[in-house]
């Protein structure tokens, strides 16, 4: 785990302290869209999708490129589940870099910037013909791959209708906050207080959403969106992952019927289950965050079917 500065990487844990043990994101820098009249168009294989499949940010990406059935015309590489001193790393085929036979993810960002300061973070949306890193945010990624490519691939599918969009819009905002993100607060806190006042806010959300999800099928609704998919990744992990390594513990997400449902629903989902690769996901928690578990010993459970009919 690092970061680089001006260029250079500096293996470093995330800095706790000068938020009184809260553990504080950054925002990505990358930001470009992708337009017909701007810098980065619209075109069949001009771009690469960097992930992990171990990460519930990346994972949104890889779901949308399922959905909008971007396959043929972006192709993906994805990094060893482990992140250790050197951040995300590529190893033997299948897990290298398709592009550029990188060892490290950072390599990519100084591709794009050789002054680069930041965390090295996945995914990222690359573009071949400029070389270059269009965006590293996963929340405007997902939009890109819900409307850039739709005349390229005839997949006019929208996870963000206009009629919904003020919905979604404030839905994200907490379930970003207090899930999402939610989970790693509690994870990544290193004093008592930051990490229960997490834990609390995680909670009063689920219940949230349980209770939005026991009366109808969706968070909006009966339409299936954008914000639906993004609580979906970090549900997807809870209980074999957050509940234990993060200390997310109250209940499990199959103790919420309303919200279980929610959950094998999105899971099988047509092309989705295939994004979902427990081994990655459970090796990469446990083995990489040596400060929460030293030993880097991956438990063996829990065992979750995802395929229980809905
Ligand atoms: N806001 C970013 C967050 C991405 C992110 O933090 N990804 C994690 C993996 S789950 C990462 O690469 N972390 C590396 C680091 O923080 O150094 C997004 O949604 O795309």
């Amino acid at each position: 785990m690092g970061l680089l500065v001006d260029g250079q990487w500096h293996d470093k844990w995330y800095d706790t302290e000068k938020h009184g043990g809260r553990f504080v994101r950054s925002e990505s820098q990358f930001r470009d869209q992708i337009t017909a009249d701007g810098r980065f168009k619209p075109e069949s294989g001009r771009y690469h999708l960097y992930v992990s499949y171990a990460c519930p940010w990346a994972h949104r990406a890889l779901i949308f490129r399922q959905l909008k059935g971007l396959q043929q015309h972006i192709d993906v590489s994805v990094v060893h589940p482990l992140m250790l001193e050197n951040g995300w790393e590529f190893a033997d085929k299948p897990l290298h870099d398709a592009l550029y036979d990188s060892d490290f993810m950072y390599q990519l960002y100084l591709k794009a910037d050789p002054n680069y300061s930041g965390r090295v973070t996945v995914p990222v949306l690359w573009d071949k013909q400029e070389q270059t890193i269009v965006n590293n945010e996963s929340a405007e990624i997902i939009r890109i791959f819900n409307s850039a490519f739709n005349d390229l691939t005839g997949n006019y599918d929208d996870y963000y209708p206009e009629s919904l969009q003020q919905q979604i819009d404030s839905i994200n905002e907490w379930v970003y906050h207090d899930i999402n993100n939610g989970v790693y607060k509690c994870g990544f806190a290193t004093q008592q207080d930051a990490y229960e006042e997490a834990y609390e806010a995680l909670f009063t959300a689920l219940d949230r959403v349980e209770d939005i999800l026991s009366k109808q099928t969706f968070l909006t609704g009966d339409q299936l969106t954008e914000a639906d998919w993004r609580l979906f990744t970090t549900l997807v992990r809870f209980d074999a992952v957050y509940f234990g390594h993060f200390k997310t513990n109250r209940r499990r997400i199959v103790d919420y019927p309303g919200t279980w449902r929610f959950v094998r629903q999105l899971y099988q989902h047509p092309r989705v289950a295939e994004t979902v690769v427990m081994d990655h996901i459970k090796r990469h928690y446990y083995g990489s965050h040596k400060t929460i578990n030293p030993t880097q010993v991956v438990p063996v459970g829990p065992d979750i079917d995802f395929m229980q009919p809905v």
